[in-house]
């Protein structure tokens, strides 16, 4: 194993176990906190991509009850039966079927009907295990969100990731594939990196 993985395997285990252990109360407080700082970000959008909770992860499902109330589309990672180690994004609504994907996590039904092209979604809100405040990401190692991004413009859509506060790392080390994010949301704070900066010159 290189130095680089094996580092990242060992973070992964340290950060997945400590966001394990808060306890239900301080994963309603976060969960809350989320809700109003994805609202604000959501304002001028109108496709966004959340994800359902899983290991301990900040828990998105407040934040994504308030953008459908305004009338957002909502969408939700599929694991592609078609690509392997990629995802696609289908519509998520009050009446969508969830059943539970290879590891567990609820995920709409594939079907081709419900799949919205990744370049026309405004948002990716995205689940991570570390992260540090240069916008470098650590996942839950499968490469998923990295493989499946790596074809996409570096504008859009926005990539924001969603963390507990102890999720912060001082530096990341990084891989050559790995995308790196433009906002991350925590309860406490909101990171633009050095990435995300470039959006101001844009309309977000
Ligand atoms: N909530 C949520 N949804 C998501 C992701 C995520 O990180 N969080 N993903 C982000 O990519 C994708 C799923 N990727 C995942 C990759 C590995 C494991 C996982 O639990 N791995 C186990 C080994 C399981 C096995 O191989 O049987 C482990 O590491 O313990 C979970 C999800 C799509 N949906
Ligand atoms: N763009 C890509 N093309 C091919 N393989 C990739 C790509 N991105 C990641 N991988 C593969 O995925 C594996 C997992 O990568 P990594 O440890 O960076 O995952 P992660 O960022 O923790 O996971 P995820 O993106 O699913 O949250 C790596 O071993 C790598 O070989």
């Amino acid at each position: 194993m290189t130095d680089t993985k094996s580092i990242r395997t060992t973070l992964r285990a340290r950060f997945r176990a400590l966001r394990q252990s808060l306890s239900p109360n301080a994963q309603q407080l976060a969960s809350e906190a989320l809700a109003l700082a994805c609202n604000s970000l959501s304002k001028n959008t109108q496709v966004v991509a959340l994800y359902l909770p899983n290991d301990g992860e900040i828990d998105p499902t407040l934040a994504i009850k308030h953008l459908w109330q305004h009338n957002k589309h909502v969408l939700l990672p599929v694991i592609d039966p078609n690509n392997k180690g990629h995802l696609i994004f289908q519509r998520y609504e009050q009446d969508t079927k969830l059943p539970l994907n290879q590891y567990g996590i609820p995920e709409p039904k594939y079907d081709p009907a419900e799949i919205v092209d990744i370049t026309t979604i405004d948002i990716i809100f995205m689940p991570l295990v570390g992260f540090d405040s240069q916008g470098n990401r650590l996942g839950m190692g499968g490469g998923y969100y990295d493989r499946t991004l790596s074809a996409v413009a570096p504008h859009k859509p926005v990539l924001i990731g969603l963390a507990h506060d102890c999720q912060q790392v001082d530096r990341l080390p990084v891989e050559v594939w790995d995308i790196p994010l433009h906002i991350i949301l925590t309860p406490s704070q909101k990171l633009i990196t050095k990435h995300g900066e470039k959006l101001f010159e844009l309309p977000l």
